[in-house]
């Protein structure tokens, strides 16, 4: 198997993508059923993750230089040229002429041998006009077009962050969200302890590094291969998390002997880290809508060797049996996921703002049901995975005016993320400011006894 194999796979992952399959599943997909080694597997999940996220700037390159616009060539022609596009743009370690020889051999192979010609002509034509010092690449003077298509991101998120942030933060964030997104792990306390994972790490020549204020937390630095066969993953000594997600337990402060709801709990992420700081002494409903992801929650909790978890299949808004039941409660609710655009390749070209407006509105649902389930005096933490304030802010504050018996709580000053409390009371994590996955959590807290029945 060589890289020309990579390709192949590459462009027949691809072509699934353009016709809706979801990219992390194709690329699995075409992955398991071949036998490319793992440098070649590599290389054909860059080409497959960054041709689908960089797919505006390279059609406005096939705009440009093309006879025919992007949306006009074949589907097939435009997808190969997307590959053989991005490897001259993004990729610094491929000879131009391997480059443009493969991509025409491509094309060839997928009898296009008529249409070879024109590959061969516009990926030449693109290497003739870069030049150092010049980008080939014509941008609109309009700024959030001209942001859209350099970095690649429909215009309503450009104007979504411009709004928010400005234009030198939007780049920064834009800038993150095309990068390969780093792997953290979060240490089973009940189990091991960091420096034990970190001296296992070491041995197997795999460098990882701490994270500031996360006290399970470890990153992986440099590629690893299969997570399954790294040390101590089968022994349950730790799961796979992001540090922006570990933040969310942390501030739910779950004690031993409590009784917990987490409401969205499917596939476990939190649900696990919930049970590990309660040391597995308490009770936790792990409700979720969906019993195949409810499954991997199970299989991850058997594999870290948790006890204390009760399934609880179904909508979470319907439980009227969990009224005034639980200490605390966890709504990490469905969204738009615009914090971890990196991590989903195609998400970007998925969403829509009226699918947003549509999960606010589940949201909005699910958190006034899940607040019923909490005793007079107990506490809710709401998160999300995305930067969207309609999902986040705004859900908060319409949550407040009219549930007037709930109020911010800000975390205790020893917890291990006070420091990214933000004036209102919220944690709003940025991913190029903390290098982690962005997130929104907020804690509130119950007053009136009795209120909520
Ligand atoms: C952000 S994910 C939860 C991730 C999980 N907390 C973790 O850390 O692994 C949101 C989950 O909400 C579930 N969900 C969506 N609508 C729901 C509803 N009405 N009731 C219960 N679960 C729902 C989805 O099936 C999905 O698993």
């Amino acid at each position: 198997m060589n890289s020309q194999n990579a390709r192949q796979l590459a462009f027949l992952t691809l072509r699934d993508i353009h016709k809706g399959a979801y990219a992390d599943v194709a690329l699995d997909r075409f992955l398991r059923a071949s036998n490319l080694n793992d440098i070649n597997r590599k290389f054909a999940t860059e080409l497959v993750y960054g041709s689908v996220r960089r797919q505006r700037t390279l059609d406005a390159i096939i705009d440009q230089l093309g006879k025919k616009k992007a949306h006009q060539q074949p589907t097939d022609i435009r997808t190969i040229l997307h590959l053989g596009l991005y490897q001259l743009r993004y990729l610094t370690n491929i000879p131009v002429s391997a480059v443009i020889n493969t991509t025409v051999e491509l094309a060839k192979e997928n009898k296009f041998a008529g249409l070879s010609g024109v590959v061969n002509a516009l990926l030449r034509q693109y290497d003739r006009i870069s030049t150092p010092n010049q980008d080939p690449l014509i941008l609109p003077e309009n700024l959030v077009e001209r942001l859209g298509i350099f970095y690649s991101f429909p215009d309503w998120i450009i104007e979504l962050w411009l709004k928010q942030w400005g234009e030198a933060e939007t780049e920064k964030l834009c800038d993150w969200m095309n990068q390969t997104p780093a792997i953290d792990l979060r240490i089973n306390p009940l189990k091991t302890t960091i420096e034990e994972v970190e001296t296992a790490f070491k041995a197997a020549d795999i460098l990882v590094r701490k994270i500031p204020h996360l006290p399970q937390a470890l990153r992986l630095m440099g590629s690893t291969g299969a997570i399954q066969k790294l040390p101590g993953f089968q022994e349950g000594f730790w799961t796979v998390q992001d540090s922006s997600a570990q933040m969310v337990t942390h501030l739910l402060d779950p004690q031993p002997g409590e009784i917990i709801i987490d409401a969205c709990a499917a596939p476990g992420g939190k649900t696990t880290h919930i049970v590990e700081l309660m040391q597995d002494v308490g009770k936790v409903w792990s409700c979720d809508r969906t019993p195949s992801r409810l499954k991997k929650l199970q299989q991850n909790a058997q594999r870290l060797g948790l006890k204390s978890i009760e399934i609880c299949t179904g909508d979470s808004r319907n439980f009227s049996q969990f009224t005034n039941l639980a200490d605390r409660i966890l709504l990490d609710v469905p969204c738009s996921g615009l914090g971890t655009l990196h991590r989903h390749a195609d998400a970007r070209w998925r969403q829509t703002p009226e699918n947003v407006k549509e999960l606010a509105i589940l949201q909005k649902e699910l958190l006034d049901s899940g607040s019923k389930y909490v005793k007079p005096g107990g506490i809710l933490v709401y998160s999300t995975c995305t930067l969207h304030p309609l999902e986040n802010e705004q859900v908060i504050k319409d949550f407040l005016a009219s549930h007037p018996n709930w109020q911010i709580e800000l975390p205790a000053a020893n917890s291990p993320i006070y420091s990214f409390v933000a004036p209102e009371g919220w944690i709003k994590v940025l991913p190029h400011r903390e290098q982690m996955d962005g997130f929104f959590m907020v804690r509130l807290r119950s007053t009136a006894e009795g209120f909520n029945k």
